[in-house]
């Protein structure tokens, strides 16, 4: 008789902070406590599954900001569940490499290591533990890991890591590779942290201070979090509050890229004025940042919003073109008429 596929319990852990909170710190706890309880754990790491943590370099030199990464990086991110998912679908197909070729394969294997056991110990009842390690710094980004979650009928839980800006910033700089300390600050501006109160999808969440030393209790708190996600898997189809929760993310993410797609043309536009106007080079290079940095707390926002009071309305009724064009158009000609008459008055 052919054996029916049966998964022993199955829990996504999401571990969100600002960089260096100690995100990859605690997940090495974690993964030593579960061990302890018999449970198999993979930690996840963004950092070393995604090649080169490109984006930060971008941010750095080309004047790129957090809505750039947080567009190219969604690919990135979905990579990875994609990877998941086909662990978690397809035990029985050899996982020594990731299914989407984004994925750096010599960082999965280790990743997946604690999973490749033994193909019985699949059916005994060892709990499954996937540790995402990033800073899923909004909400949107957490919530392609829930949606994972009840598709595939798995826990969900989340734990932010909540830590002092400058206590990031100091341990971010004794680190080999230091993140630029321009991101962490923007990160900082944006960090929307797990609120189970506006999002229902997130009350299996908890909170540990990570400025000073995680104590044994907050790692007792974890598991006990962990241990009632693995209990209460979700359900593929729940409630009609989620599905429209659901609407209402993706609802936002096209929005704002919308707006982004119409705030570059205006940028552009812009800049193709100051070059007429004979604006010297080295101003053009403060011009693009100043109105990139215009259009990343324009979008920021639109989205924030978007999601928080005009959540009921279809993305057709918003006229996105029209929102750009009265509120950014405005700024970027303030921004641009400073440059052209600068430069005149020079
Ligand atoms: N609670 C803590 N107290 C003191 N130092 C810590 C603590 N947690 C982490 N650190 C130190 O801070 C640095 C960054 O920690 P870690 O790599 O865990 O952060 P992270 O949140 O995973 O960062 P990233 O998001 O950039 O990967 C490391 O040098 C680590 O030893």
């Amino acid at each position: 008789m052919a054996e029916a596929a049966q998964w022993s319990p199955a829990c996504l852990c999401v571990l969100c902070g600002l960089p260096a909170a100690g995100k990859s710190t605690l997940t090495r706890r974690i993964v030593g406590t579960a061990a302890e309880r018999g449970w198999r754990a993979a930690v996840v790491s963004y950092d070393e599954l995604i090649p080169e943590k490109a984006y930060y370099t971008e941010v750095e030199e080309d004047g790129l900001n957090l809505t750039d990464m947080h567009c190219s990086w969604k690919s990135y991110r979905q990579a990875v569940l994609q990877c998941i998912e086909q662990v978690l679908e397809q035990p029985e197909v050899v996982i020594e490499l990731p299914s989407n070729p984004l994925i750096n394969g010599a960082a999965w294997q280790p990743c997946v290591q604690a999973l490749l056991q033994p193909k019985e110990s699949h059916t005994d009842g060892t709990p499954l533990l996937f540790l995402l390690d990033d800073n899923f710094y909004y909400p949107s980004m957490r919530y392609e890991v829930y949606q994972l979650a009840r598709k595939l009928s798995l826990g969900f839980c989340q734990v932010y890591l909540q830590c002092d800006l400058e206590t990031c910033i100091r341990r971010n700089q004794s680190r080999p590779k230091p993140i630029p300390v321009k991101v962490i600050m923007e990160m900082e501006k944006r960090l929307e942290f797990p609120n189970p109160q506006k999002n229902p999808w997130e009350s299996q969440s908890i909170s540990l201070n990570s400025t000073n030393d995680v104590s044994k209790s907050d790692i007792q708190r974890v598991m006990e979090l962990i241990s009632v996600a693995l209990g209460n898997p979700l359900s593929p189809a729940e409630d009609n509050s989620e599905q429209k929760e659901a609407d209402r993310f993706k609802c936002a993410t096209s929005v704002v890229h919308q707006a982004d797609q119409a705030c570059r043309r205006l940028i552009s536009e812009a800049m193709k004025a100051a070059r007429e106007n004979q604006v010297p080079s080295e101003h053009m290079r403060v011009l693009a940042a100043r109105l990139n940095e215009c259009k990343a707390t324009f979008l920021h926002d639109l989205r924030k919003q978007f999601l928080q009071e005009v959540c009921f309305l279809q993305e057709e009724d918003i006229g996105v073109e029209q929102v750009v064009k009265n509120i950014f158009d405005d700024k970027k000609n303030e921004i641009l008429s400073q440059f052209i008459s600068n430069h005149k008055t020079m």
